[in-house]
């Protein structure tokens, strides 16, 4: 284990400039500092990727505008207003932690934006279909959130793509492995904003985004200046900051992916509490993959003469199956609310789905 990846540490800050560059020790060196990561919890960071800094800051500076409009100008967008999830999501929505109180934290949820008439949203493939955008009324000039939203979503999307080639030869297969899943990828990002979370006796229990594992391939998080965000450290049986750093995402794999390698790779619990007593907004994209691409153990998972772990199953099934967990316990809350005769909170409306 590298010395940044030692015990009680925070996600190494990794550069990626190797994998573009010509120097093969140095792109040898950045895919063996990866595969530690996954093997140990899934975790790093990267800076020297190609996304500009001032792209990353545009879309920032958009997540808080967003979220500093109306209320009821954001639920004219709600999610609930579509079934292909995008949209506005109100404060208090998900409970990814069995529990603890409904999160504290509001989203706006946008992915590619597909037309009515594309195969995907026809056949209703995973999260598939046109944005919302709030009206130029609410917000004059709405069109360059839309244009600096979407060329983000764009370059992140591309920049994942090129961790999984990095994840390939992490594996000893060819760069080029994942092609045929990353082509016609989905892929979902949403904005956040989390309030800073009240001083109350309450807080033990109360979450940003309660501890979960994200449900997709890989997912790509920006944080704003404010910290919050902890990954939970098995060894030590503790939490660990993330301190954000400017210009670098944080990559962390999914359940697919762990699935996908036999449990070889790590996907890790985080989560988020924010008590710094600022607001904190954060932009993660979640990489599912091709919907109906078929995820059977990857090559070189498995010893001689080892059982594959799982079934094969399509990337659509595997997160579908991840929400409609975290659906079951948000109903479980509402039940058991409904329940409490002197409940110490508001129960809330339970989401649709819950996606991490
Ligand atoms: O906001 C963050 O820092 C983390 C968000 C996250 O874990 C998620 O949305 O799945
Ligand atoms: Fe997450």
């Amino acid at each position: 284990m590298p010395s940044e990846t030692g015990e009680g540490q925070a996600p190494p800050i990794l550069d990626f400039s190797a994998f573009y560059g010509t120097d093969s020790a140095k792109k040898q060196e950045l895919v063996d500092q990866v595969r530690e990561c996954c093997l140990h919890n899934g975790f790093f960071q990267i800076l020297g990727h190609q996304v500009p800094l001032e792209l990353q800051q545009k879309a920032m500076n958009w997540n808080k505008r967003f979220f500093d409009l109306p209320l009821e100008e954001k639920v004219k967008v709600g999610k609930d207003t579509n079934t292909w999830n995008r949209g506005y999501e109100l404060l208090r929505s998900q409970i990814l932690e069995e529990g603890t109180l409904p999160e504290l934290k509001e989203g706006f949820y946008i992915g590619d934006d597909l037309p009515k008439t594309h195969p995907y949203f026809i056949n209703k493939k995973l999260n598939s279909g046109p944005n919302v955008w709030p009206s130029a009324s609410a917000l004059p000039d709405v069109d360059d959130f839309k244009d600096t939203a979407q060329e983000y979503y764009n370059q992140v999307v591309s920049l994942a793509k090129d961790i999984l080639k990095v994840l390939a030869l992490t594996l000893d297969l060819e760069e080029t492995w994942f092609d045929e899943f990353t082509e016609g990828a989905v892929a979902t990002m949403r904005l956040l904003h989390y309030p800073s979370q009240p001083a109350d006796s309450e807080t033990k229990l109360m979450r940003g985004i309660g501890a979960h594992t994200d449900f997709g391939t890989i997912t790509l998080l920006l944080q704003d200046k404010v910290s919050g965000l902890q990954v939970f450290d098995y060894a030590n049986d503790s939490w660990l900051d993330v301190a954000p750093t400017p210009g670098a995402f944080v990559v962390n794999l999914g359940n697919l992916m762990m699935r996908w390698s036999n449990d070889r790779y790590i996907s890790n619990l985080h989560r988020v509490i924010n008590n710094t007593g600022e607001e904190r907004y954060s932009i993660p994209v979640f990489f599912s993959g091709k919907p109906d691409f078929m995820v059977e153990c990857l090559p070189n998972c498995k010893a001689e003469g080892e059982e594959a772990k799982y079934a094969p199953i399509t990337v659509e099934q595997a997160v579908v199956g991840g929400y409609q967990d975290s659906y079951g316990r948000a109903e479980k809350h509402k039940k058991d609310e409904a329940e409490k005769k002197n409940g110490g909170y508001i129960a809330v409306k339970a989401p649709e789905v819950a996606v991490a």
